[in-house]
């Protein structure tokens, strides 16, 4: 079998983390643990901090006080054992669904009939059989963001951080999308952190929550709308 499956998510340890741009701190003093396998989903007011997280758990943006471990080794920079998926479409335009896809394989290295092998399984796992040799402008906004969650997914990495990935779309598509990912997640042992701006969504997904909201940062484990809403 070509499938790279069965890798245990990584936790990640925030300690003391200080995050901003050019002197200008976002998030100050963040201690936070993020377990293996876990859906964390970090919600918050626009602006308040979620996407600079994201980006600093990714290795995009370097703490400037503090440290953030990814299974215990200090995050110095990107790493394709954590797979990032954005809002707004990062797919190759000159690629075609199969070749988006496979992208990540061929990084590592896999042989061709591997790769394409394992990108055809993940293609269909997320509903798009049929779409392999079209290019992402011949898509709607909702199947492009299946490409980019199975070019997430496909090469097995132990962290899934997604960007508000469902934040563009219409509300039926979004609700699809979340069902879709609730399903393939039960295929993988990544960990997920997953940001977004819609509490409803974070209630459906996280199995905690992070609110970054008027109070800092706060993380609820079983919460209700009210609770979280009143964090914001
Ligand atoms: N590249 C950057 N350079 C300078 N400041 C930035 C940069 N990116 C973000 N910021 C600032 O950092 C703060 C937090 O931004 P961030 O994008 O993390 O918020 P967010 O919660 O993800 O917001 P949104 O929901 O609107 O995407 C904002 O004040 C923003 O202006």
């Amino acid at each position: 079998m070509t499938l790279l499956t069965g890798r245990a998510g990584v936790g990640f340890t925030l300690e003391g983390v200080g995050l901003g741009y050019g002197g200008n701190a976002v998030l100050r003093n963040i201690d936070l643990e993020i377990e293996p396998g876990e859906v964390l989903v970090v919600v918050g007011a626009s602006g308040s901090g979620k996407s600079t997280l994201l980006r600093a758990l990714a290795g995009l943006l370097p703490p400037y006080e503090g440290r953030i471990l990814a299974g215990g080794a200090e995050v110095r920079g990107p790493s394709p054992e954590r797979a990032m998926v954005f809002q707004d479409d990062a797919l190759l335009p000159w690629r075609t669904v199969l070749r988006n896809v496979e992208l990540p394989l061929g990084i590592r290295g896999m042989d061709k009939a591997a790769r394409r092998a394992a990108a055809s399984e993940w293609i269909e796992r997320v509903g798009l059989a049929g779409y392999e040799n079209r290019l992402p402008r011949e898509l709607s906004g909702g199947m492009r963001q299946r490409v980019q969650l199975a070019r997430a997914l496909v090469g097995a990495p132990r962290a899934v951080l997604m960007d508000e990935p469902f934040g563009a779309l219409d509300a039926q598509t979004r609700a699809e999308m979340q069902r879709l990912l609730l399903d393939v997640l039960e295929r993988t042992e990544a960990t997920v952190v997953f940001v977004t701006h819609d509490v409803d969504e974070a209630l459906l997904l996280g199995h905690r929550i992070v609110v970054l909201g008027r109070t800092g940062l706060r993380v609820f484990g079983d919460a209700t709308r009210e609770q979280i809403v009143k964090e914001l």
